[in-house]
């Protein structure tokens, strides 16, 4: 793995601010959006602050829910993610809730005399503390070099939650692969807030903007999610060279369900996990192994559940995701975010002919970028077209 799927998460006010002046933080995201971000947060290896985070906020950056925390001991993980630092001079507080919380340790990333620095200030820290490790990143420390580290930890998806230099640190690296952002409905209006970033050579210019993937309400609060690929298009879709190799992969998944077996009760489906190189991980068909079986769950059985490919790799599917399931504990919704896929790609909206469908919700909602092309769906209803009657 070159580096992890890297997310960077901020809420900000509508001047752009992150925090305002005052001592304590500011609530910029509603109950909604913070459910949302701790969804987040458990759908990651490892989440990232800056000193100045460390120093105002005194966070703990854990995983909220008790369900979530239980989902992911579930799965084999740690409760919570390892916890990361950015810090130039590594003046470190080390009775931080920062170090002393959690359940995979933290590492702080410095450079130069940071790293005697940190290293001296995490010395005398209890026993019963979480491990804590410093790393030299460079001086002063690089997102690449960061990145490669935590890649190397086997991190393979990452949540940056600011504050401004650090999210300035990231954007202007081009290292990032998307942006979620919570605008709250107010103005904070104080001179010396912090700003979401501060000035820097920034790749996302207005000759290559970010694509807007995703605007939604949550409350009053607009939550907006781009993705930063290269080469992005001011569109609301997939770039054309994406949307052509969308295009592609869901003709492969029509053709992948003219294998399935017949059935007058569910339906037939294709389905392809392809990394973002184009190695497919995993192909599959609906009842191909089991008459029971969903396309996607038959792909995902030929896919390493360990491949380092999966987090940048696209689940492509002709039928959306389903979202129950009678004759399974999990519905293929579940199983796909049980795995580190960042994105998913159908043709055909499930119809409501057997049961009501919202895949494509509950992965948007844990923070997967979905993409429906209803302009392919004409194959999936033909290779269905005896249940529609
Ligand atoms: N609304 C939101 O979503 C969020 C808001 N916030 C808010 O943001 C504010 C903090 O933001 P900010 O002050 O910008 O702090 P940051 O968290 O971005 O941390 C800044 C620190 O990072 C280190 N640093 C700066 N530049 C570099 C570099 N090039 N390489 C390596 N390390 C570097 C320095 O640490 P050192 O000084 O140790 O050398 C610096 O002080 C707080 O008010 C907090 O509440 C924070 C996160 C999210
Ligand atoms: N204020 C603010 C955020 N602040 C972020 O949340 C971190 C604290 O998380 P925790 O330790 O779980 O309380 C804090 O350090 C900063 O990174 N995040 C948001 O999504 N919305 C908000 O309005």
């Amino acid at each position: 793995m070159d580096r992890p799927y890297t997310i960077l998460s901020c809420a900000m006010s509508v001047d752009g601010r992150i925090d305002d002046t005052g001592p304590e933080r500011l609530r910029l995201s509603n109950e909604a959006d913070f459910a949302e971000i701790d969804e987040l947060r458990a759908e990651c290896d490892a989440i990232l602050v800056g000193a100045g985070t460390l120093r105002a906020d005194n966070p703990r950056l854990l995983v909220r829910s008790p369900e979530l925390r239980e989902r992911r001991r579930e799965r084999g993980r740690t409760a919570h993610l390892l916890k990361a630092l950015v810090t130039r001079g590594g003046e470190i507080d080390p009775a931080a809730r920062f170090f002393s919380t959690g359940d995979a340790g933290a590492v702080v990333y410095t450079g130069g005399e940071g790293v005697e620095t940190a290293r001296r200030a995490l010395a005398d820290r209890p026993a019963a503390d979480p491990p804590a490790e410093v790393v030299d990143a460079g001086d002063p420390p690089t997102a690449r070099a960061v990145l490669a580290d935590l890649a190397g930890r086997g991190v393979a998806r990452l949540l940056v939650e600011g504050g401004g230099h650090v999210h300035t640190l990231f954007l202007t690296s081009g290292l990032v692969d998307e942006l979620r952002l919570a605008v709250a409905p107010f103005l904070v209006g104080q001179e010396d807030a912090p700003r979401f970033v501060v000035p820097g050579a920034f790749p996302q210019t207005p000759d290559a903007p970010m694509r807007l993937v995703e605007a939604r309400a949550l409350g009053d609060v607009a939550v907006l999610r781009y993705r930063l690929d290269q080469g992005a298009r001011v569109s609301a879709g997939p770039s054309p060279a994406e949307g052509e190799s969308d295009a592609r992969w869901l003709r492969r998944t029509v053709e992948l369900s003219r294998s399935c077996p017949p059935s007058d009760t569910a339906f037939s489906v294709g389905c392809a996990v392809v990394a973002a190189d184009g190695t497919v991980l995993g192909e599959g068909y609906s009842r191909r192994d089991d008459p029971h079986d969903h396309a996607e769950e038959a792909a995902l059985r030929e896919v390493d559940a360990d491949d380092p490919r999966l987090a940048g790799a696209t689940l492509y599917s002709s039928l959306e995701p389903c979202s129950s399931r009678s004759s399974r504990p999990l519905p293929c919704s579940a199983l796909i975010l049980a795995t580190p896929l960042a994105r998913v790609v159908f043709a055909w909206r499930e119809p409501s002919v057997f049961v009501d469908c919202d895949g494509a919700e509950r992965l948007r909602a844990a923070g997967r970028t979905v993409v429906e092309r209803p302009d392919l769906a004409g194959g999936v209803r033909e290779v269905n077209a005896h249940l529609l009657d």
